[in-house]
Order: structure tokens, then C-alpha cells, then sequence
């Protein structure tokens, strides 16, 4: 079995290419743009979003149809072959390659590089999944069931604010070994509860834990934290 390697990358601003204009050429668009990458298209066709967003700035688009040298594919750092025509994702795969470019292969026939996880995001946490291919279906509906958890669960706010913690501790505890037994600490923290239903952490819980955490930053401080927290449930 082919195991892949999940990765989160950086394309704040990086040229990404896109060759085709269709549904699934769009949906790869939308998750570059989320990512701030730059984004240039090649088709002859595009949808009425994408051509929305070609008008807007958002992404610029080249209407034509591809060719193997063309200066957009030779400049991108990531390729998407999402084109109906195999013969066509195919080439696109090949150059790819050649130019030693990722390149993500969207039919069944293609060689890629990578192919995409479907993602849940929420705030800071982003959650992929993939079937290594298997069922794209599959990955979707995983996504669209661990959205609902995380919603339910109060894990945007969750993740904020351990952000916080952890950024405080980064700057308070020079031994990172001692802030990793400190950060380990923090999660077992009843947090998660108090979060439930909540888009934001609330104001006094979160001046509360800073405030706490500046004055102990110790092991035994994290784990004392702990321990008023669920005396705080407790109302003792
Ligand atoms: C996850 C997601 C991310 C994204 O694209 O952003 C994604 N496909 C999504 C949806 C989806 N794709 C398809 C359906 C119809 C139902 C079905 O066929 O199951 C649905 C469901 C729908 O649209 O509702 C059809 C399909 N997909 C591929 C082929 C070719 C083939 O392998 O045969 C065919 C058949 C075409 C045909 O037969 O004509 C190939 C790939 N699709 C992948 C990713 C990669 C493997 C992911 C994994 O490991 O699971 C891979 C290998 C390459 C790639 O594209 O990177 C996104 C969900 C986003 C979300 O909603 O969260
Ligand atoms: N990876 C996935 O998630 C996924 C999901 C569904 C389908 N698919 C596969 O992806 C293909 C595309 O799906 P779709 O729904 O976007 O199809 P679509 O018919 O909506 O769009 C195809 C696009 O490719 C463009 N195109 C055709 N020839 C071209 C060329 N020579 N150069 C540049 N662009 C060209 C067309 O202008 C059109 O914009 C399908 O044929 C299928 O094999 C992949």
C-alpha cells in the first residue's frame, strides 16, 4: 500500500499554477487562495466563479489552452493538472517533473507528486484527511463529520487560546524541556468543557489563566492551575 506524506506548507504569497477551469480546477483554487497563495490559471474555459475571481484580481487567468513551456508553469513552485482531458494532466504531470515542480494530478491516470487532503479548519486548527486516494467521497464525509465535532466541542477558541499559554511559557521558560512537561501539563487542564458551544474564549477565563500562568510558571504551577480549575467546577 502507497503511504503518503502529510505536510503543511507555506505558500503565503508563492506562485501556484492551476491548468483547467472546471469544478474541480476551482475547488483547488479556493484552497489556494485560502493559503495566500498567488494564483494563476490556464484554460480555454472557466466557471462563473472563477472568472469572477479572475475580474476581481483574485487570480489571474490565462484563456487559453495549455502547452507544454509556457512561462506560467515554468515559474510556479506547486502544479494542479485538473483539466477533463487525461492526455492533457498527463503532459502537464510529465512537465512537472521535468522542471523538478510538485505537481497534483486530479484524474485517476495521472502521476503526480501529492495529492489534497480534505480539511476542516477552525481558527488555527486545521484537521486533513485523506484516503490515500482511495475515496475522495470518503475523505468528505470525514471532514464534514469532524467539522460538526469541532464545532460542538469549543476546539477554535481551544486552540486560541493554548496559542496564548504557549506563547507566554515560550517566553517565561528558557529550558524547553521544562516547557514541554509545562505545555503536556496545560492540556490535561479541563479546558474543553468550559469551551463548548463558545466562538470565542471568554474575556475573564482567559485574563485569568495568563494572569495565573505569569505568576507560576513552573511545572507545579501548570499542575496546581489544573487543580483550582476543577475546584472551580466543583464550587469548593
Ligand atoms: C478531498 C478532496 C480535496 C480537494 O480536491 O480539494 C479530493 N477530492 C475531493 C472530492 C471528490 N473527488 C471526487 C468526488 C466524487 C466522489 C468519488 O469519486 O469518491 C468527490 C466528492 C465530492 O465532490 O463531493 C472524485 C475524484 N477525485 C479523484 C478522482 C480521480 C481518481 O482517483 O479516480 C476522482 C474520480 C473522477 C471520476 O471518476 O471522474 C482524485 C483525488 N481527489 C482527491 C481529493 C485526491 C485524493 C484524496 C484522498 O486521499 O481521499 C485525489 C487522488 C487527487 C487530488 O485531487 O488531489 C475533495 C473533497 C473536498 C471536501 O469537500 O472536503
Ligand atoms: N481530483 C478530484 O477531486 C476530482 C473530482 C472529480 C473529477 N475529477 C477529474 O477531474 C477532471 C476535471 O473535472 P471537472 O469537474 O473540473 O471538469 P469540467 O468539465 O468542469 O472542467 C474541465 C476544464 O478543463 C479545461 N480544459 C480542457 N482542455 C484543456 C486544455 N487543453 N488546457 C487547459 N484547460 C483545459 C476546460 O476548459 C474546463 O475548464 C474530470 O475529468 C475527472 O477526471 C477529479
Amino acid at each position: 500500500m502507497k503511504t503518503y506524506y502529510p505536510i503543511m506548507l507555506d505558500l503565503e504569497g508563492k506562485p501556484c499554477c492551476v491548468v483547467g477551469g472546471g469544478r474541480v480546477a476551482e475547488r483547488k483554487a479556493r484552497g489556494l487562495l485560502q493559503a495566500g497563495a498567488a494564483v494563476t490559471m490556464i484554460s480555454p474555459a472557466f466557471t462563473p466563479e472563477l472568472d469572477r475571481l479572475a475580474a476581481a484580481g483574485d487570480v489571474r487567468a490565462i484563456r487559453r489552452p495549455y502547452a507544454p513551456g509556457m512561462a506560467e508553469v515554468r515559474s510556479a513552485q506547486l502544479l494542479f493538472a485538473a483539466t477533463n482531458d487525461a492526455a492533457v494532466n498527463a503532459l502537464v504531470c510529465e512537465e512537472g517533473r521535468s522542471l523538478g515542480i510538485w505537481v497534483n494530478g486530479a484524474g485517476d491516470t495521472d502521476h503526480g507528486d501529492f495529492i489534497l487532503p480534505a480539511t476542516a479548519r477552525r481558527g488555527r486548527l486545521t484537521v486533513a484527511v485523506s484516503t490515500a486516494g482511495a475515496s475522495p467521497g470518503l475523505s468528505r464525509f470525514v471532514r464534514t463529520d469532524i467539522e460538526r465535532r469541532l464545532d460542538q466541542d469549543g476546539y477554535a477558541p481551544y486552540v486560541e487560546l493554548l496559542h496564548e499559554l504557549r506563547h507566554t511559557l515560550q517566553e517565561l521558560v528558557a529550558d524547553s524541556g521544562e516547557r514541554q512537561a509545562m505545555f503536556r501539563a496545560m492540556l490535561q487542564w479541563e479546558l474543553l468543557p468550559r469551551l463548548r458551544g463558545e466562538t470565542e474564549v471568554p474575556a475573564g477565563l482567559r485574563q485569568m489563566l495568563l494572569h495565573e500562568v505569569r505568576q507560576h510558571p513552573t511545572l507545579s504551577g501548570i499542575r496546581r492551575i489544573g487543580e483550582s480549575l476543577l475546584r472551580l467546577d466543583e464550587g469548593t
